[in-house]
């Protein structure tokens, strides 16, 4: 961030307020019953019997600016995955605005790659899902096979997913996303199944997208890859935005909380 003057910063993200809630049809009845779950269909209006409403975050605000990298910490279940999707636009806020520059995408555990098919095949849709053009993945196709490392113990590419462990999984869905340069990039845990070498690499690229003038928001319970990565943390607990500040000062306090 240091090679921007102040004033000349370009928000890329600015959140407003903003309240995410979920509603949990059917959370106490227990009946499973195709007639239990119509009626629950047919009675709409939200308020009504068994529904029960999660409130995930709350009024949290912030600006993200072109160049930053922006960890995301706090506890389990304390909103950061919920405000991910909301800022890539998966999740509608309940009150308050999210307004991005660019397209937001979300890089998770779970971003969808097809089990049944190949590695090879799967690094053309995803590329084809994030709007790559054909010959942009052709392109980039043998850098996201090594980069992912998934070939380094046999031919793995052309083996269907299901047949990959959950760390090489997670590298594939890692490298076909850090292939493209992304306005805001969003990244859920990625790194922490890869194994120490990809994690590196993972962290290089990271740092790469940031200077390709993108902004990276990454969720971890690693303080060492926040560390690593960004410059910048916002702490969120029970849904609340309790600080945000440079790594350092914001990480002191959290290991305090969290008794490291
Ligand atoms: N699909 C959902 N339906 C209802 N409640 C949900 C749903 N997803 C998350 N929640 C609730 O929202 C709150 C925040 O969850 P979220 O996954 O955003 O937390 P997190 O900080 O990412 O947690 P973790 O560190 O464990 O991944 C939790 O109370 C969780 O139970």
């Amino acid at each position: 961030m240091a090679e921007q003057a102040p004033g000349t910063r370009v928000p890329t993200v600015i959140a407003e307020d903003v309240h995410i809630v979920y509603r949990v049809n059917g959370a106490r009845t227990g009946k499973g019953s195709a007639t239990a779950a119509l009626s629950r269909i047919v009675k709409r209006g939200g308020e009504e019997r068994g529904v029960r409403k999660v409130h995930a975050v709350r009024g949290v605000s912030f600006v993200a600016h072109r160049g930053e990298a922006i960890g995301l910490i706090g506890s389990n279940g304390s909103g950061k995955s919920t405000l991910l999707r909301a800022i890539a636009g998966l999740l509608p806020p309940e009150s308050g605005k999210v307004y991005t520059d660019g397209q937001p995408s979300l890089l998770g555990v779970n971003a969808a790659l097809m089990n049944d098919l190949t590695g090879e095949r799967n690094i053309v849709l995803g590329g084809l899902a994030m709007g790559m053009s054909r010959e942009q993945i052709k392109e980039r196709y043998q850098e996201i096979v090594d980069f992912s490392g998934i070939n380094e113990k046999g031919d793995f590419v052309t083996l269907p997913m299901r047949t990959y462990s959950s760390g090489m999984q997670a590298r594939l869905r890692f490298s076909i996303a850090a292939a493209k340069d992304h306005d805001v990039l969003m990244i859920d845990e990625a790194l922490a199944t890869g194994d120490a070498k990809f994690r590196k690499r993972s962290e290089e690229r990271i740092r790469e997208l940031r200077r390709q003038a993108g902004t990276v928001f990454l969720v971890s319970h690693s303080n060492k890859s926040i560390r690593d990565t960004c410059d910048r943390v916002l702490w969120l607990e029970r849904g609340e935005l309790r600080m945000d500040g440079p790594t350092e000062e914001v990480l002191r306090e959290y290991e305090k909380f969290s008794g490291k």
